[in-house]
C-alpha cells in the first residue's frame, strides 16, 4: 500500500526504482553452543553457503573480465581452501553454528596471513571480503558495503562514509536515501556531484525491505513507498519540467537584478567535469581533492596520477578561476595512512591541515603535482587549505606553497568560527578566503553534520552562522579597500 516517508531532500530530482540496502558490517554471529545432532546441518548449509559464493565470485569475475577477473578467481579459491572448509567443519563438530564456525575460521586464517610478510597481508582484505560475503549469506542478510546488483536502484544505508560512495557505479545508483546524515553531509555533497536525488535523515529507511518500489522526491524530502502509477507519472512530470528549465538557462551566472556571481562547480575530480559543463559552469569554486584519495586508503596517489587528474580539471576551463583545495583528510573522510585510528572525537582532532602539517611530505607532493598540472595552461589556479584556525596555520600554508614554487593565489577555508573571527590577521598571510559553511555550521553549532536529528541547525540561514560569515566578509572587504590587494570569494 501506498505511503509517505519524510526525510530531508538535498538533492533534486526524482528517482523511481527498487531499493537495495547498503550492507552494514557483518555483525560477530553469536557464539552459542548447537546442540550434536544439528551439527550434520550446520555442516551443510556452511558447505552450501561456500560454494554458491564462490560460484557468484566466479560468475562475477567472468562479467569483468581483465584483471579484476583474476582478482575474483582467486577469492573464490580462498573460499573453497581445503584447510579452511577443514576447520570450519571441525568447529561445527564441536558445537558452532555455521556462520560462527565460518568466522572463527577464517579470523585464524586471517592471523596466519597477515603475519607472512608484506605479499599475503595485503591479501588480507580479499580474504574479509570472502569471509562476509559467506557470513551474510548464511545470516540472511545483505552483503557488507555496495550492493551487488546488474540493474539500476535506490541506495539506501544507514549513512554513506565517502569511501563507500567512490565505489558507486553512477549508472546503477538511481538515487540515494540515507537514515541519517544533514544536508552537508557527503552522502548529500556526493549525490549532487552524481547529479541523482537524495533524501537523508529518513527515520525507518534502513527498515524498508529490499526489492520495495519507491519514488524518491530529492526537492520535498518525501519517499514515497510502493506508489501508485498516477503519482509516479506526476512526479516525473515535475521532474522534466526541471531539466527542462535547467536547460534553458545559459550564459554567465547572475542575479536576477543584474549582479555578476560566476556560476562555479564543486567537483571531486575529472569524473564531475561532464556534469559541471552541462550544467553551466564558468569554472570550479571547490575541487574537493580527497575523492583521488580514497581509491587506496592505504597510501597516496602517485605525483604522475594526481599531475594528471589536476591537469583535465584545470585544462576544463581554460583562462578562468579553478579553486582547488589541498588534501581534507580525517573525521568523516579517514585515510588509513595519514589518519589516527584511536582519535576520541576526530571531527576535533587531526584532520584537514593539520594532518598535512604533520605528513609534509603528502602536502609537498599535492603541491609540486598542482605546480606542474598548471604548467603552459592559461587557467587561474587558486589553492587552498581546509581546517585552517589560525594565522600560524595560515602562515605554513603559504610558506609550502611558495616552496612548492607554485604560481597560484593561496587561500585559506573559513570553516572554523575562530577563522571567521580572526579573518583579518589570516589575510595577513593569504590571498583569499572561501566559506566552509557545512564545517562552519557543525562547529559554531556543536551540531554533528553526520546526524540526521539535527539538520535544523545545517541550516544555511542560521543568523549565527550568518554572523560569523559576515565577521569573514568583513575582514575581506576591509583589506581589499585598504589596498592590501587581498579579496573574498
Ligand atoms: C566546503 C566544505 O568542506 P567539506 O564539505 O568538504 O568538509 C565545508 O565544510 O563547508
Ligand atoms: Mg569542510
Amino acid at each position: 500500500m501506498e505511503k509517505t516517508l519524510r526525510g530531508v531532500g538535498v538533492s533534486h530530482g526524482v528517482a523511481i526504482g527498487q531499493v537495495r540496502h547498503m550492507g552494514t558490517a557483518v555483525l560477530e554471529p553469536p557464539a552459542t553452543q548447537i546442540p550434536t545432532e544439528d551439527a550434520p546441518r550446520e555442516q551443510a548449509r556452511a558447505e552450501a553457503a561456500v560454494e554458491a559464493v564462490a560460484a557468484d565470485l566466479i560468475a562475477r569475475g567472468n562479467l569483468a573480465g581483465g584483471e579484476a577477473q583474476a582478482v575474483l578467481e582467486a577469492q573464490a579459491l580462498m573460499a573453497q581452501d581445503p584447510e579452511l572448509i577443514a576447520d570450519v567443519s571441525r568447529r561445527i563438530a564441536v558445537g558452532s553454528s555455521a556462520e560462527r564456525g565460518v568466522y572463527d575460521a577464517f579470523a585464524a586464517y586471517r592471523a596466519l596471513l597477515a603475519s607472512a610478510g608484506e605479499y599475503l597481508a595485503g591479501r588480507v582484505a580479499d580474504l574479509d571480503d570472502v569471509r562476509n560475503r559467506i557470513v551474510a549469506r548464511l545470516l540472511g542478510v545483505p552483503m557488507p558495503g555496495v550492493p551487488d546488483s546488474d540493474e539500476p536502484y535506490v541506495l539506501f544505508a544507514r549513512d554513506l562514509a565517502p569511501a563507500d560512495t567512490a565505489l558507486l557505479d553512477p549508472t546503477l545508483v538511481l538515487g540515494f536515501v540515507t537514515e541519517e546524515g544533514g544536508p552537508t553531509s557527503h552522502s548529500a555533497i556526493l549525490a549532487r556531484a552524481m547529479g541523482v536525488p537524495a533524501v537523508v535523515a529518513l527515520p525507518g529507511a534502513t527498515e524498508v525491505a529490499e526489492g520495495t518500489v519507491v519514488a524518491v522526491d530529492g526537492s520535498s524530502g518525501d519517499v514515497l513507498v510502493e506508489p501508485g502509477e498516477e503519482k509516479k507519472e506526476e512526479l516525473r512530470r515535475i521532474a522534466a519540467e526541471r531539466k527542462a528549465a535547467l536547460a534553458a538557462s545559459s550564459g554567465p551566472g547572475a542575479t536576477s537584478d543584474g549582479h555578476r556571481v560566476p556560476l562555479l562547480a564543486n567537483v571531486g575530480g575529472p569524473g564531475d567535469l561532464p556534469a559541471a559543463l552541462e550544467a553551466g559552469a564558468e569554472g570550479v569554486g571547490l575541487f574537493r581533492t580527497e575523492f583521488l584519495f580514497l581509491d587506496d586508503s592505504a597510501k597516496a596517489p602517485s605525483e604522475e596520477k594526481q599531475v594528471e587528474a589536476y591537469r583535465k580539471v584545470l585544462e576544463a576551463f581554460p583562462e578562468n578561476r579553478v579553486v582547488v583545495r589541498v588534501l581534507d583528510a580525517g573525521a568523516d573522510k579517514p585515510l588509513d595512512f595519514l589518519t589516527p585510528a584511536d582519535e576520541p572525537n576526530p571531527a576535533l582532532g587531526v584532520r584537514g591541515l593539520r594532518t598535512l602539517l604533520e605528513h609534509p611530505e603528502v602536502l609537498r607532493t599535492q603541491l609540486r603535482a598542482l605546480a606542474k598540472a598548471a604548467e603552459g595552461l592559461p587557467v587561474h589556479l587558486e589553492v587552498m587549505a581546509p581546517m585552517v584556525a589560525d594565522r600560524k596555520d595560515a602562515k605554513e600554508f603559504a610558506e609550502a606553497c611558495r616552496e612548492a614554487g607554485l604560481s597560484a593565489k593561496f587561500g585559506a577555508m573559513v570553516e572554523i568560527p575562530s577563522a571567521a573571527l580572526r579573518a583579518r590577521s589570516i589575510l595577513q598571510e593569504v590571498e583569499f578566503l572561501s566559506l566552509g559553511t557545512n564545517d562552519l555550521a557543525q562547529y559554531t553549532f556543536a551540531a554533528d553534520r553526520q546526524v540526521g536529528a539535527l539538520a535544523r541547525l545545517q541550516d544555511p540561514w542560521q543568523p549565527a552562522l550568518l554572523d560569523l560569515i559576515a565577521a569573514a566578509a568583513e575582514a575581506g572587504v576591509t583589506m581589499y579597500f585598504t589596498g592590501t590587494r587581498h579579496f573574498f570569494h
